[in-house]
């Protein structure tokens, strides 16, 4: 059961509380189960922090993985979660972008090619600007020597 493939819309259809579907690293899991157990407002003083049915039911039949690692979940959590597993998500065409994780490490070993995405933007990015320096420098450098051979 848990190689099931659901697709973004299959997921999205799961949005009751005693019928929830969330959807962390590209896997599908079923929380009802766990929803009236997941623990409420530590108290730190810190008042945006909040737990509780109501972050679940928020992020319900939708990609949960931001809100998720953005709690910083500890061990025994993520084991409550591989015990709500239920399958992997099928991405298609129009589905909202995945949500990497913060450390690239578990976005690499969890969603490889969509974590890797914006990534490959970036260094993309950075290339196009040393290979353009570079090569104003290297203009710069010839113009100079042309300079001098005049002079
Ligand atoms: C089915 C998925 C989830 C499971 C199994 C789960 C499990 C847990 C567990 C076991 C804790 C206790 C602290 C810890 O062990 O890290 C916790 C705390 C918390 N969770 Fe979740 N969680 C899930 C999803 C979410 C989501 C989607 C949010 C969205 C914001 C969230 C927000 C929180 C918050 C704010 C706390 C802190 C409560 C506190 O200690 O004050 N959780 N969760």
């Amino acid at each position: 059961m848990a190689d099931k493939q659901f697709t973004y819309s299959d997921v999205s259809e799961h949005t009751g509380k005693k019928d929830l579907y969330l959807v962390i690293h590209d896997k599908v899991y079923n929380s009802s189960s766990f929803i009236d157990e997941h623990p409420h407002q530590r108290q730190t003083g810190w008042e945006e922090l909040y737990g509780g049915e109501e972050v679940l039911l928020d992020v319900g039949g939708q990609d949960a993985t931001e809100a998720f690692e953005d709690v910083g979940h500890s061990d025994e959590a993520r084991e409550i979660l591989e015990g709500l597993l239920i399958g992997t998500l099928k991405r298609q065409e129009g589905d909202p972008p995945a949500h990497g994780a913060p450390s690239s490490s578990s976005a690499t070993s969890t969603a490889p090619k969509s974590g890797s995405e914006a990534t490959g933007l970036g260094i993309g990015v950075y290339a196009l600007i040393l290979v353009g320096g570079a090569l104003a420098f290297g203009a710069y450098q010839y113009l100079q020597a042309g300079q001098q051979q005049k002079a």
